[in-house]
């Protein structure tokens, strides 16, 4: 999926602006607080109607605007062009659109502009706190298995159930064991699918690692969300009593956890800044390859100041990679020419230039 069209409008300090990106390597440079990753937030909340940096959308939409709205063109293979837009208010309306029918949602918007984002936050991945593993993970999943989703949202429905039913001591035995055989079906569902994904992942991961890195002992960690030696249903039953006296279900596919391990520790305390950003990097990669491998679908990349902590020779690597995957890419950077022997001849690259909300194209 390539965007052949961009319009945004009231994004932080672009108040408007047309952009043709090139189907390859998009290179959007400017001063600092120029714009550059305005135009990625706007290409994000494309794809999920919200930025990457904040869910507060009050902070995205330009001072003193009602609204911020976005349009874009997209190519896939040879399927004519189709059109999307997201309009975001500041009362917390929403409008999404594809193509000329009705309203659409959220999950119709992911599933047709599929993004990776690589920016100074992508750290948390290893870093961070569990949730954002399981993003990262069910990002992977969700493009892999058309059955996710509604199983996702059955177990989310029947967890706030059995906590609401926890919160409020109101034990009524019978509507409990409903709730629970519905989270106990979808959790086993959901659990499954996961790990069907990570043994499908993880040897392209590798993959990319070895290109990306000298690092051998690099492995990844699935924890379910509970005693994987147990049945759910065995550890809801015995965590009852405490369940209720914290108001929520402590176990379940909603605490699972994908630890990033180098030998017998944890990768984030062993590796260097630089080692950290490309394993992030040959993660975000190897899911965009699984992708256009299984569905032919390519991932849109958005990868902010791609540079920055990286040598010319892992930078030449990435970019070789990048390439080589053959997906749409929006890159930032304060300067102009610090990626120009990255790419190959035939390569389509186009240059944008940022200034104070203006985009040119060089
Ligand atoms: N809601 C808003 N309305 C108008 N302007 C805003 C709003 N929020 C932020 N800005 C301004 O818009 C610009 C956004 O810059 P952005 O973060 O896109 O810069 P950048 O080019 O990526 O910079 P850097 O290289 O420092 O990361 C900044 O100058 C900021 O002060």
């Amino acid at each position: 999926m390539a965007i052949t069209r961009l319009d945004i409008h009231r994004i932080r300090n672009i108040q408007q602006a047309t952009l043709s990106p090139s189907p390859g390597v998009n290179l959007l440079w400017g001063a600092n607080g120029s714009g550059k990753t305005s135009i990625l937030e706007a290409i994000h909340m494309l794809s999920v109607a919200r930025s990457f940096r904040t869910h507060k959308v009050k902070t995205v939409i330009a001072h003193g605007e009602p609204q911020c709205t976005l349009f874009a063109r997209l190519r896939h293979l040879e399927e004519p062009e189709m059109t999307v837009g997201v309009q975001r208010q500041l009362d917390g309306d929403n409008q999404i659109r594809i193509g000329a029918g009705q309203p659409s949602n959220l999950a119709e918007l992911a599933r047709l502009l599929p993004l990776q984002v690589i920016n100074p936050d992508a750290f948390r991945l290893l870093e961070g706190s569990p949730s954002e593993r399981r993003h990262f993970l069910d990002w992977g999943v969700f493009h892999q298995e058309i059955l996710f989703f509604d199983c996702w949202r059955r177990y989310q429905r029947a967890l706030k159930q059995r906590n609401s039913l926890l919160k409020y001591a109101r034990i009524d035995p019978l509507l409990r064991a409903s709730w629970e055989a519905e989270l106990v079906t979808q959790a086993a569902a959901i659990d499954e699918m996961r790990k069907a994904y990570l043994a499908r992942f993880s040897p392209v991961f590798q993959d990319y690692l070895a290109k990306l890195t000298g690092l051998e002992d690099i492995a990844l960690h699935y924890y379910p969300g509970w005693d994987a030696k147990r049945s759910l249903d065995d550890v809801l039953q015995s965590s009852a009593a405490r369940d209720q006296e914290l108001g929520f279900t402590q176990h379940g596919p909603h605490r699972a956890d994908m630890r990033i391990r180098c030998g017998p520790r944890a990768a984030v305390d062993v590796l260097s800044r630089g080692q950290q950003k490309m394993v992030v990097c040959a993660m975000k990669l190897a899911q965009g390859q699984v992708l256009a491998s299984d569905h032919q679908r390519q991932p849109i990349y958005l990868i902010d100041d791609l540079p920055a902590e990286l040598d010319r020779d892992h930078r030449q690597a990435l970019c070789e990679l990048i390439e080589e995957l053959a997906c749409q890419v929006f890159i930032t950077s304060v300067e102009a020419d610090v990626l120009d022997e990255c790419w190959s001849s035939g390569c389509q690259v186009k240059l944008f230039h940022v200034e104070q909300g203006l985009i040119t194209e060089c």
